[in-house]
């Protein structure tokens, strides 16, 4: 493809000229599924708010989820919800049985819970995301996966969208590597790195306002809001450049 050619395609991605590479976020933005995790999130809390002895004020799927646990880590999601209702407990070791009373054990019954509601009903991608990553694949852009889950790799194979990308930088690889979760910017930057670009040169992709603020504490070149659930304000006041509810828009800009 000469070179003209080839900027046509990218500009019909919607992005600025300088971006080279695509970073996706998974749950929301390239998967159904952020939805399963915050009915599973509720699930697990539901139950555990309703065994402690203060009055049961439920778990609220959309605002307590956007605000505490969408785009985090597991045990950070657990640890910043529990904080909003000013509860303290000790993070005990992964291997917790699930319900014990630590960070882990609350995390681990919700594991259990967003597996078993996989299992049962699959995992769909959203077709305009699908459209647009083989898009900027066309563009010759390249494509990584930025998730702080650690059911990702399982997840992207489910959905049968495994093989659209170069990276993945995961829930897996935050706690092999140490690195910090999202709103921290370090698991984006390791993936600008892994696929040998300046973040300058990146475009992140998220529905979270912890992914949205880690597009912008990294620089990166360009940040998409992917508003699922009407939150398109707060997007672009955490980090969003520009807002879309669905990725193949992007593919109508000039
Ligand atoms: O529990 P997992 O699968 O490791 O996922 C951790 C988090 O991953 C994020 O992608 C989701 O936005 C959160 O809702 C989820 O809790």
């Amino acid at each position: 493809m000469d070179v003209q050619a080839k900027e046509e395609e990218t500009m019909r991605t919607g992005l600025p000229e300088r971006v080279r590479a695509c970073l996706f976020d998974l749950d929301g933005v390239l998967t159904q599924t952020a939805k399963v995790h915050a009915a599973a999130w509720k699930e697990m809390f539901d139950a555990y708010l309703r065994s402690r002895a203060e009055p049961f004020v439920p778990f609220d799927p959309v605002a307590d989820y956007d605000a505490y646990v969408d785009g985090k880590t597991r045990a950070d999601g657990t640890r910043s919800f529990l904080e909003s209702r000013h509860i303290d407990l000790p993070d005990g070791t992964p291997g917790d049985p699930p319900g014990a009373e630590t960070i882990n054990g609350l995390g681990n019954a919700k594991n259990e819970i967003v597996l078993r509601r996989i299992r049962e009903d699959g995992v769909a991608a959203y077709a305009g995301s699908v459209r647009y990553v083989e898009a900027v694949r066309a563009a010759g852009l390249r494509r990584a996966v930025v998730s702080s889950s650690a059911n990702c790799a399982d997840v992207l194979k489910s959905a049968g969208i495994d093989g659209l990308f170069e990276v993945r930088v995961d829930g897996v690889t935050i706690a092999r590597d140490h690195l910090p979760g999202k709103p921290a910017p370090d698991t984006y930057l390791a993936a600008a790195r892994e696929l040998g670009v300046d973040p300058s040169q990146a475009a992140v992709f998220e529905d979270a306002l912890a992914g949205v603020e880690a597009g912008r504490a990294g620089h990166f070149g360009f940040v998409v809001g992917v508003d699922r659930v009407g939150q398109a304000a707060a997007l672009r006041a955490h980090g969003a450049d520009t807002v879309v509810t669905d990725l193949a828009e992007l593919l109508q800009r000039r």
